[in-house]
């Protein structure tokens, strides 16, 4: 097969003939345009140019393999004419005009809550990064009710009771940590910093606090691990770190099947099923922008619908509004748990659970773990805070508590609320954007000093509680009556409910 000349490709720079360089091969990718899961725009915008490092960000290069038509490859780039390939200006955070920010990202030590790291990390990513991490689905109000709700659990602390030392670990899945929070799973790190995934987890492992991998990591599976296990070996096996994994099912049984027994060789610690996503959300601000980009690139926005349905296709990463097809199955049953037991033998935790009757199916149907959560309010419209979740758990069947680890996330921001969601009969907390935002504008330091501030308002919050462990937590410790004001009855409107 010849070599192909650079200046050849970058005339290919349209939706007619839309040729890209990916690993130094040039591609011919007219025909996937259309079918591209983040949308023809951001291709088109690399059209004629090396795309690889743009790729990278979202995907790991042997998706070219798996996903591209398999006539798409036309032949090796020649070297001595890359110079002549399109070239497309750096896309930067927007300009400091643009974004009311400064573009400068403030030192480390100057972030003192978490909620700092939003601004950092605003004025340094991409601003199509940025929309994707902060995006949220519909009007916003589930995500503002995941806020707002920590805030409207007080406490009832004791006084005069030696807090002199306090003991903030907690295990999970019998694995001990520092902490009882950890880093909740997060797709497509490599659009948040260059060193994606392996980059966050090198700050948990420094920190000793456990991590949940999401199955639309940009790196893979086995890279993940790999790093992670590196960087274990550089800390002697010191640390306590943990990586679980975060399942999303593929429609195809048998690519689901094949992911479960990656996750399984590569020895992840349990299986977190995500329930609450059987098709993705509509996320309002990667809408708009999709709606920009293919605007600057001459092409309207295609209908979404096609693309939110989920379809006969592999397990591939979203990012934005639109899922890759076939990556999501809404056609996942409680039944399916039978068949995800026979491959997998250890912890099986379902993330999403969003009332107290699937908390109770979890639990009769032999789960070991549920997650409280409304998916950091990017699924559906006005959903649960996982607080309220809790109360109706605590009010309706307070069994589950017993039996299950209970796990919650969506809006914790402050070691302090830790403590309310343990006091509530919580295991441990999962932390989202936090983290995501200290990724990317301090990459694995950022990562640490998001660890330090929730562990030392976490502390201080228990000495000022009057407690010392984490066992000493207890109901009675907050008020959560607002919560439980506005909490469903199974009695109304002379309804009875299956409870
Ligand atoms: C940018 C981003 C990507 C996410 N990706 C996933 C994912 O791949 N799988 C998943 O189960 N949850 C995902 N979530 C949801 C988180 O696991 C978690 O439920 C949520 O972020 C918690 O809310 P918080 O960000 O307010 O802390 C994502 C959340 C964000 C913000």
């Amino acid at each position: 097969m010849g070599r192909i000349d650079g200046a050849e490709v970058a005339r290919h720079n349209s939706k007619k003939s839309c040729w890209i360089v990916l690993d130094s091969k040039a591609y011919d990718v007219t025909s996937f345009l259309g079918e591209h899961p983040g949308g023809a725009p951001i291709i088109l915008r690399n059209a004629g140019t090396d795309a690889t490092e743009e790729f990278k960000k979202y995907h790991p290069l042997d998706y070219i393999r798996d996903y591209l038509p398999s006539d798409a490859f036309l032949g090796p780039v020649d070297p001595s004419t890359f110079g002549q390939l399109r070239q497309i200006k750096d896309e930067k955070a927007k300009k400091s005009s643009e974004t009311d920010n400064a573009n400068e990202v403030p030192h480390v030590s100057m972030c003192v809550a978490t909620t700092d790291f939003e601004q950092a990390a605003k004025a340094v990513m991409p601003h199509k990064s940025y929309i994707y991490a902060s995006t949220s689905a519909n009007t916003g109000l589930s995500l503002k009710g995941n806020l707002d709700d920590w805030g409207r659990v007080s406490f009832r602390p004791r006084v005069m009771r030696n807090v002199g030392d306090v003991d903030t670990r907690r295990k999970i899945f019998g694995h001990e940590s520092p902490y009882p929070f950890y880093i909740s799973p997060m797709g497509t790190m490599g659009a948040i910093h260059q060193g994606a995934e392996p980059e966050m987890y090198k700050g948990a492992v420094r920190k000793g606090i456990h991590a949940v991998v999401s199955t639309a990591s940009t790196k893979s599976s086995e890279q993940i691990m790999q790093s992670f296990v590196e960087e274990q070996e550089k800390m002697n096996g010191a640390s306590p770190t943990r990586l679980f994994y975060q399942y999303y099912m593929p429609v195809d049984r048998k690519k689901a099947i094949d992911l479960m027994r990656i996750v399984k060789r590569c020895g992840y610690k349990g299986l977190w099923i995500t329930v609450d996503t059987s098709v993705l959300g509509k996320r309002t601000a990667d809408r708009y922008l999709q709606a920009e980009e293919a605007l600057a690139v001459g092409i309207e926005e295609e209908s979404a619908s096609s693309w939110e349905a989920g379809n006969e296709n592999a397990f591939a990463p979203a990012m934005g509004g639109r899922v890759a097809q076939g990556q999501l199955s809404p056609h996942t049953t409680w039944e399916d748990l039978a068949w995800i037991r026979k491959e997998w033998d250890g912890p099986i935790v379902l993330k999403g659970i969003q009332c107290a009757e699937d908390a109770k199916l979890a639990m009769e149907y032999g789960c070991d773990g549920i997650l409280l959560s409304n998916h950091g309010g990017r699924q559906l419209h006005t959903a649960p805070s996982a607080l309220m979740t809790l109360c109706e758990i605590r009010t309706y069947c307070p069994e589950v508590l017993k039996k299950l680890e209970v796990f919650l996330d969506g809006g914790l921001r402050d070691g302090n609320d830790v403590l309310k969601a343990l006091c509530l009969g919580a295991t441990a907390v999962g932390v989202g954007r936090p983290f995501l935002y200290a990724l990317g504008a301090y990459g694995s330091k950022g990562v640490e000093r998001c660890v330090d501030i929730l562990a030392e308002e976490l502390q201080t919050g228990m000495r000022l509680l009057g407690i010392t462990t984490l066992d000493q937590c207890r109901p009675d410790m907050v008020s959560a009556s607002r919560l439980l004001n506005e909490m469903w009855r199974p009695d109304q409107f002379g309804v009875k409910s299956k409870l």
